[in-house]
């Protein structure tokens, strides 16, 4: 099993913690830190795994990607369009364990190979889908992380997130064979994010909400409190 998958299933508390500067409308989410202060506060607060958003029109960058997985020894998601093999060997080389390949966006013969090609590579595909359809298409599901996103990439995310679209998938998502079915986008704090986990869901991926607490670890530990 890879890094990536084996933290996040045998952490006490699965959540991917999420490093983008931006958000979608163009607002700072890191206010004047550095990315390894926003490291150190994940990692204080337990995260098994972190998520780096490298795509520009959330501020992102490859330093970013290399600044964070410098800094930590837990496996580390890359978020951009993957839409090509070389971006894989580019993301391994800058220290990802775990590439982010959406559904919605590639062709489904596309998909498979970069779902094969992610695998050969040693990274975690980390597939992003919103319909059975796209899921239905994801080849060596048991091998991937499946990702209900719960808002609009085609959008640029921007929008309100429908959590209910996670409720809804869920059983098409264990149906595919993955061991972990993720929730991604738009968990606004600790109630909504108990409350998937309760569903079934292994993962939860987190990013402006954590971004805009002032204590990572106080929400972290109102979802262990939820939860017993
Ligand atoms: O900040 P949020 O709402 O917690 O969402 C995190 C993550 O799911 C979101 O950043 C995201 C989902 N799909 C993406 C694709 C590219 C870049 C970023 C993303």
């Amino acid at each position: 099993m890879s890094g990536f998958l084996s933290a996040l299933l045998s952490a006490e508390l699965p959540l991917i913690m999420e490093i983008k500067p931006r958000d979608p409308d163009g607002t700072d989410l890191l206010g004047g830190r550095s990315a390894a202060e926003v490291v150190d506060t994940y990692e204080r607060a337990g995260a098994p795994c972190l998520s780096v958003v490298t795509g520009h029109w959330f501020g992102g960058s490859a330093d970013l990607l290399r600044e964070v997985t410098r800094r930590t020894g837990k496996p580390v998601l890359q978020k951009d369009f993957i839409t090509r093999r070389e971006q894989l060997a580019t993301a391994r080389d800058l220290g990802a364990s775990a590439v982010l390949l959406t559904a919605g966006l590639l062709p489904s013969a596309v998909l498979a190979r970069m779902v094969t090609a992610a695998l050969a590579a040693g990274l975690t595909p980390f597939v992003e889908v919103t319909t059975e359809r796209e899921i239905a298409a994801v080849p060596h599901a048991g091998e991937c992380v499946l990702a209900v996103n719960n808002k609009d990439i085609k959008v640029r995310e921007r929008g309100t997130a429908d959590l209910t679209r996670s409720a809804v998938l869920l059983p098409a998502l264990l149906a595919a064979g993955t061991r972990c079915p993720v929730s991604a986008s738009g968990i606004r704090d600790a109630t909504v994010a108990a409350g998937l986990l309760g569903q079934g869901f292994a993962g939860l991926l987190i990013g402006t909400s954590l971004l805009r607490s002032t204590d990572v670890t106080a929400w972290a530990d109102e979802v262990r409190r939820l939860r017993r």
